[in-house]
């Protein structure tokens, strides 16, 4: 089984989740970075206007190609109740056909189901089989706490089985 972990993360955050998972589970992984410049008080205004419209971002790598891995790992910090434009935007450049989906999304307090749910709707469209997911609550953590969080989710969701396939 081999697996990858793919994230957008503004924070850190989500990028630890995705780091702790991918040293965990022995995973590849692959940052994608938002070029728009998203700091800042009016950036994030504008950021969450963004992803409630599904507005397209420009994004580096431009696209990832799935094809040598049975396992992907999708995470997003929560925006207005929705996936961040980065992953948006790479979802629709993305090949899921065949493979197995994990969905993971960091967020402050609410809106995270939100998130998981398109993201499933436009994998699913593409292909993509969603086997499991999970939501982290961030506000007022520490990133070791992030992490910690994380351990304790690959436990009680028994994450490491997809490895064992
Ligand atoms: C533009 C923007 C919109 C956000 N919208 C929400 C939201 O709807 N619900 C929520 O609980 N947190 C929201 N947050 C907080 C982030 O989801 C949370 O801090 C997340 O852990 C950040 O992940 P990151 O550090 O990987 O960027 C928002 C943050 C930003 C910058």
């Amino acid at each position: 089984m081999k697996t990858c972990v793919i994230y957008y993360s503004r924070s850190g955050n989500t990028a630890m989740v995705a780091r702790t998972l991918a040293e965990e589970l022995d995973a590849d992984l692959i940052e994608i970075r938002d070029l728009d410049d998203r700091k800042g008080f009016m950036s994030s205004f504008r950021s969450s206007i963004d992803a409630l419209r599904e507005s397209k971002t420009p994004i580096k790598p431009e696209k990832v190609d799935l094809s040598g891995y049975d396992l992907v790992y999708l995470g997003t910090p929560t925006w207005a109740g929705k996936p961040a434009p980065a992953i948006i935007t790479l979802i629709d450049r993305v090949d899921f056909l065949g493979k197995d989906v994990i969905l993971f999304t960091t967020m402050s307090r609410q809106g995270g189901e939100g998130a998981i749910e398109r993201m499933a709707e436009k994998i699913g469209a593409r292909g993509g089989r969603i086997i499991n997911f999970f939501i982290q609550k961030t506000a007022g953590k520490e990133l070791i706490q992030v992490r910690e969080d994380t351990l304790r989710i690959i436990n009680e969701k028994d994450l490491k089985i997809y490895e064992a396939r």
